[in-house]
């Protein structure tokens, strides 16, 4: 049986892209979006802990950009299933070579993209048109006390939103920009 899950590296060490190969027959298709054999060179022991879906109605709104402190550091694996996002993550990792770089991609239910996003990293998309449904897998359970954020808007990191964010929460826009104290995240 050939892979369901092809990963591809980005520029952000242990960020990669995965493309869901489908199985296409006159009824529609198949995709497997979570593969304990497949991805156990990548997460390495770690088990899915939690598995949530939003759903975000605007074209132009954006979420995030979120990760989650020690001992909830998380790994996720993040899937578009209806419409298309430009999903983010940002090198948060302290003494990366790569810190504070972002990567972004386009996520949608037509690409059949996942980001496999490691500990370290804050991640946030926008939004591309009305009514996207996300899927997220978590190695870690969500923990309010050990959720952390960055400004996505912060010229820190530059990141290239592909149009004006329209809408966000009121929490992630109270996020600050960061400072040179910040020194990154453990992992
Ligand atoms: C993330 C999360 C939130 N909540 C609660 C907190 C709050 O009352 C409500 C909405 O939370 P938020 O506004 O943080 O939801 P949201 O902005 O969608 O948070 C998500 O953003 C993207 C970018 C991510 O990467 C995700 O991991 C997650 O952080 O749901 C949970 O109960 N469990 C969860 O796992």
């Amino acid at each position: 049986m050939s892979a369901r899950l092809s990963v591809e590296q980005t520029p952000l060490a242990g960020l990669m892209v995965i493309t869901r190969n489908v199985l296409s027959d006159h009824r529609g298709y198949l995709e497997r979006l979570f593969c304990t054999t497949e991805l156990a060179r990548f997460l390495d022991g770690r088990e899915i802990a939690q598995i949530n879906h939003t759903l975000t109605r605007n074209a132009g709104a954006a979420r995030g950009m979120h990760f989650q402190r020690q001992p909830f550091q998380e790994t996720k694996i993040v899937s578009c299933l209806r419409g298309e996002v430009f999903d983010v993550a940002v090198d948060l990792r302290k003494g990366s070579a790569t810190f504070g770089k972002w990567y972004g991609t386009v996520l949608s239910a037509d690409n059949h993209s996942s980001l496999y996003i490691p500990e370290g990293f804050a991640h946030g998309f926008q939004t591309l048109c009305s009514d996207c449904e996300l899927i997220y897998f978590h190695t870690a359970p969500y923990s309010a006390e050990a959720e952390g954020a960055v400004n996505m808007l912060d010229p820190a990191f530059g990141i290239e939103w592909p149009m004006a964010i329209t809408e966000r929460s009121t929490r992630d826009e109270s996020h600050p920009f960061i400072t040179s104290a910040f020194e990154g995240l453990e992992t």
